[in-house]
């Protein structure tokens, strides 16, 4: 079994213990309370490279990153430093995520929020809302096409968008014709962990320019976020290199910064 398998296994095991717990209806009904998802996609579309700045505890590659103590206030120093967004890993056997750090950081924080997890049941969507997503991550790889379309359609129907990942041409044509607009190309080989940034500048080309592209993975520092903003995008996701920096919101904002000036072409190495 690859690592990808292996997560959705044990994703599916904890989502049908949770269901036991709070069942669809009791998740609808706290979703009422809720304030409406916030626009993703106009913070994406402001001008420069945007931030999507990720509270990640743990990884399959890495092991143990960072000791979070408090996810709120590490997402509000990635708030503070720029960020455009945050991304919460809420995977809890690999990740060492959790729904909790999802409501901490909604909070915490007043740009929108991505549930970053392995979504392959529209109760996973529905929890992401009921716990303040303004955002769901939909990995291609890990979904039969019919199924990609009706996660995508239910995350829109709740007012929510989809961030889509995709890791080669053929993904990224399952994700337009599902009608994906927000696209992640992840340089993350998810079955064998490898990080390959040349990825990226061979998927984007291919993708309409109405596509908001978001690089994911491998950032480490300012150069990484330029050679991927010369070769088309629109934002970076970034988490390993943001909770290891020693001060995440420095580390933001020497992205922010790097990500205003305009691209010029260049090679994602
Ligand atoms: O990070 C991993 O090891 C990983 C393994 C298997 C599936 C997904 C994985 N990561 C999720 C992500 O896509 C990253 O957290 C995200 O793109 C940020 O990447 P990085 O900046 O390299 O931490």
């Amino acid at each position: 079994m690859n690592v990808l398998d292996e997560i959705i296994s044990g994703v599916r095991e904890d989502v049908a213990n949770r269901q036991q717990v709070a069942p669809l209806a009791e998740l609808k009904a706290r979703a009422q309370d809720i304030a409406p998802a916030l626009d993703a996609m106009a913070a994406f579309r402001r001008d420069g490279v945007a931030v999507i700045a990720e509270v990640k505890r743990a990884s399959p590659s890495a092991g143990a990153l960072a000791e979070i103590g408090d996810p709120a206030l590490l997402a509000a120093d990635y708030e503070a430093g720029g960020a455009r967004a945050i991304s919460v890993l809420t995977e809890e056997r690999r990740f060492g995520g959790s729904l909790a750090d999802l409501t901490a950081v909604r909070k915490a924080v007043s740009i929108p929020v991505l549930r970053k997890d392995f979504v392959v049941s529209s109760y996973q969507v529905h929890e992401a809302r009921a716990y303040g997503a303004d955002l769901v991550l939909l990995i291609v790889a890990a979904l039969e096409q019919q199924v990609l379309v009706g996660l995508l359609e239910r995350v829109e129907s709740l007012g929510m968008t989809a961030l889509v990942e995709v890791h080669d041409e053929s993904e990224a044509d399952r994700a337009l014709q599902a009608g994906a607009s927000l696209i992640g190309i992840n340089a993350r080989n998810l079955k064998t962990l490898e990080v390959d940034r040349s990825m990226f500048e061979r998927i984007a080309p291919g993708l309409p320019s109405n596509v908001v592209k978001v690089a994911e993975s491998g950032v480490r520092g300012p150069h990484d976020l330029i050679s991927y903003a010369g070769a088309g995008a629109d934002a970076v996701l970034v988490g390993q290199g943001l909770v290891t920096s020693g001060d995440p919101k420095a580390a933001v904002s020497a992205l922010v910064t790097a990500g205003q000036h305009p691209a010029t072409p260049g090679t994602c190495r």
